[in-house]
């Protein structure tokens, strides 16, 4: 009832396509000289060899742990490689395109996705994991996204079984219209309004001012042909708040507005390439009629008569669409930073500078003790994202279940731990990315590294389907000692304890991290909830207001301590492989002493560590970095990523990074003329002007 998608693994992102160039404007010596020659045979070499050699573990095993299943892996590969070799889903000149091209581009990938997945006659699984490898943001992450489930979740089974073939055979395109110009996350304040008329059985859709604008559905602006469009119901002059309505937006013969509705694009977003290839739009309706029956029925419905009816369930289940997104949302996190992390390792293990002593070699930039501490904590994260993802993903399908069955129980708990880490996962991941950018120096500020448009594409994550901070809030109500709070209960304990780690090693005990964790959590939640009660002798939201920026740091605790609990559950199980579970228990590691390390002040100020167990954590820290160092490489290969998916120079998989960064260049749009565009107007008057007046001295 309350889901409204598969738990089909999702992600979004973008595409490009590659305009040919000509070789003739390139140097002379890139065509035919020995320069070639030597690149030739450079690329042939695997610059990574000897890092690969040094890992301690079984790679291909590790690949499984990471994917989930030998099953997983294998499905993966088929569709990364079959994404790969189809000159349709290049990519490599996404970010030269201009907005229209880039646009028709990624219309055209989606179509050719399309015909693959029919001619292959691909499985739900495999064909969205090829959406996931083409990789470019469109219409269709919504469309199979929000507007499929939203109709899953809230539409009857008549409604369903009427819509859905429809979508499932793309003969509608649908988006999911819920965020004005004027709200978003404020759901309940939208002012779009859907006025029932018993006197044609209809319900008028309109946008009465012109911050009731819809604003920002993707899809929304040029693709759709359909929207889930979320309005206020009126019904016999009464306001029934916010209900969700299917309403069609444009022909389906020459796809032009229906008469009431006017939509376009928003216009451009932040970075090149990136989030533009997705069309979000705006719609105003100016007294649109839909039939009474597309109001979507399953959790209230509108009677012939106009009279209001709400089923027997909470009403939240109205926001389940947005629940079955960010669970997702969390999965995709540790694809997002996994990337940049691939990259980042990747190009720091080939990368050298300083350390040569007479000539002899210098230093790969992997070993400078500050790059590990900036970097494998990163890697750590993705590993302890993968893991809470794939725990998230069973907590939703097992409350979906239950909500079937009319058990609600466990509806809050779901809210806020899908609302928690989503808002963690992606905040971690935007930073990380930046910091990976950061990791390749200046190399890793090209388009070519792959990472600005990696980040340009996923920050929006912190924003949509929640700002972050507003998730975070929401963590602050309702909480009983249940699920993941069950710690909670053991409160006389965990405000009293006292860390027993008297050595680095000490730390290395799950039992520790997960007490100190706790303690920490459960101590700065006791704490808000008494300053709240100080801060409003009145009324507790005048208290809960004032407090919020503590609030929002013992959520994060709370998160925080969810991700290590959930890599500790998951190095306890059997885990087949030579060496995997030992580095995975490393990671473990890494991930928890790193957010302690990160984090002193709260655990010390909470009293649940002393400085010196503080101290003592960030040197085991320090031993644990040199026990990821000869395995980092192939930490990343276990991945499992192609060199298109990356797409980036840095993160090759043969580390043959300079020559492809020498080629991509060549490949700039200002290098198809060697003397630029602009010189007669511009460079060359101003140059002759200044001999002139040289030559008059
Ligand atoms: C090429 C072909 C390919 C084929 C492929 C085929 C296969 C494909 C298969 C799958 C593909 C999937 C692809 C997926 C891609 C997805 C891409 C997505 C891209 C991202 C797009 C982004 C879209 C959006 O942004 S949509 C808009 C999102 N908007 C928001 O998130 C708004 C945020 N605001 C809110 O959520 C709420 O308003 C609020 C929670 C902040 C506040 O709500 P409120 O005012 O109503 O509530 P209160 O704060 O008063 O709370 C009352 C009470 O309710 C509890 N509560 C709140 N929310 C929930 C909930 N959701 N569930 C349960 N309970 C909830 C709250 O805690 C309070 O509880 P109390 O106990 O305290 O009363
Ligand atoms: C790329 C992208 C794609 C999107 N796709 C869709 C889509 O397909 N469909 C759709 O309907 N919407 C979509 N959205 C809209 C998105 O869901 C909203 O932008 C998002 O929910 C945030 O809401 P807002 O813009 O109203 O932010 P605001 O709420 O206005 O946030 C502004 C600031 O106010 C703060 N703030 C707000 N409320 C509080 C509070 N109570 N306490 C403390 N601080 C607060 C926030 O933390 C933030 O710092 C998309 C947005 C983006 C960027």
């Amino acid at each position: 009832m309350w889901r409204g998608g598969s738990n089909t693994r999702t992600c979004k992102r973008r595409f490009f396509s590659s305009p040919t160039r000509s070789r003739h404007h390139r140097p002379p010596y890139m065509l035919h000289s020995r320069g070639s020659q030597h690149l030739k045979a450079m690329a042939e070499v695997d610059h990574l060899a000897a890092e690969r050699a040094t890992a301690r573990f079984d790679v291909e095993e590790m690949k499984v742990a990471w994917a989930g299943s030998r099953h997983a892996v294998h499905v993966a590969d088929r569709m990364a490689r079959l994404v790969a070799s189809d000159p349709v889903f290049r990519k490599d000149n996404r970010t030269m395109l201009s907005r229209k091209e880039l646009f028709k581009d990624t219309l055209r990938k989606a179509a050719h996705a399309w015909k693959r997945i029919v001619e292959l006659r691909l499985t739900e699984e495999e064909a969205d994991l090829l959406r996931q490898y083409v990789d470019q943001p469109g219409y269709v992450d919504l469309h199979w996204g929000m507007f499929v489930p939203a109709i899953k979740g809230q539409g009857t089974e008549e409604q369903q079984h009427k819509w859905l073939p429809l979508a499932y055979k793309f003969q509608i395109i649908g988006c999911y219209a819920q965020t004005e110009l004027g709200h978003g996350s404020n759901v309940q304040g939208l002012e779009t309004t859907a006025t029932f008329d018993p006197k044609t059985d209809e319900f008028v859709i309109h946008s009465p001012t012109l911050t009731s604008s819809k604003w920002w559905p993707g899809g929304l602006g040029k693709a759709s042909t359909h929207a889930v469009v979320y309005a206020r119901l009126i019904t016999e002059g009464k306001d029934y708040g916010i209900h969700g309505f299917i309403v069609q937006l444009r022909s389906l013969e020459d796809h032009s507005p229906l008469p009431g509705v006017t939509l376009g694009d928003i216009g451009g977003k932040f970075g090149s390439g990136a989030y533009n290839s997705m069309d979000n739009g705006v719609l105003r309706f100016d007294h649109v009629r839909i039939p009474r029956d597309q109001m979507l029925m399953r959790l209230s419905q509108v009677t012939r008569e106009g009279k209001y009816v709400h089923s027997n369930v909470p009403k939240q289940l109205l926001y389940g669409t947005m629940v079955y997104v960010r669970q997702s949302i969390v999965a995709d996190a540790s694809k997002a930073l996994s990337r940049a992390v691939c990259i980042a390792v990747r190009y720091s293990a080939v990368r050298k500078q300083f350390g040569s002593q007479d000539g002899g070699p210098e230093t790969q930039v992997l070993n400078y003790k500050t790059q590990q501490s900036r970097l494998f904590p990163l890697l750590a994260s993705a590993y302890a994202f993968r893991f809470v993802g794939d725990w998230l993903n069973w907590l939703y399908t097992d409350v979906t279940q239950k909500l079937e069955a009319k058990d609600f129980s466990t509806l809050q708990e779901a809210h806020a731990c899908t609302a928690g880490l989503k808002a963690v996962t992606t905040s971690v991941t935007a930073d990380a990315i930046e910091e990976c950018r950061k990791l390749c120096g200046g190399h890793g500020y090209l388009n070519s590294s792959g990472l600005p448009e990696l980040f340009a594409v996923y920050v929006p994550a912190c924003t949509y389907e929640g700002d972050n901070v507003v998730l975070l809030l929401q963590l602050a109500s309702g909480k009983q000692p249940v699920g993941t709070m069950a710690y909670m209960g053991k409160v006389q304990y965990l405000m009293q304890c006292k860390s027993a780690v008297s050595s680095a090693e000490d730390w290395l005990n799950p039992d520790a991290i997960q007490e100190a964790f706790e303690a920490r959590a459960l101590r700065m939640a006791v704490n808000c909830a008494q300053n709240i009660s100080q801060a409003a002798s009145q009324e507790e939201a005048a208290g809960f207001y004032e407090r919020s920026p503590d609030l929002l740091e013992a959520a994060v605790a709370h998160i925080q301590l969810i991700i290590v609990t959930k890599f500790i559950e998951k190095v306890h199980q059997e885990i087949p492989g030579h060496g995997v579970k030992e580095q995975l228990q490393a990671l473990c590691n890494v991930y928890a002493l790193y957010i302690l390390h990160k984090h002193l002040g709260d655990f010390l100020a909470t009293g649940c560590i002393t400085p010196r167990q503080g101290a003592l954590a960030n040197e085991q820290l320090g031993k644990l970095y040199a026990q990821v160092r000869p395995n980092a490489v192939a930490l990343v290969d276990a991945f499992n990523y192609t060199d298109h998916y990356l797409g980036s120079v840095l993160g090759r998989y043969d580390g043959d990074v300079y020559p492809a960064l020498y080629e991509e260049a060549w490949k700039d749009p200002l290098n198809e003329t060697v003397v630029p565009e602009g010189y007669h107007e511009y460079l060359r008057p101003l140059i002759k002007q200044q001999q002139l007046k040289l030559s008059r001295l």
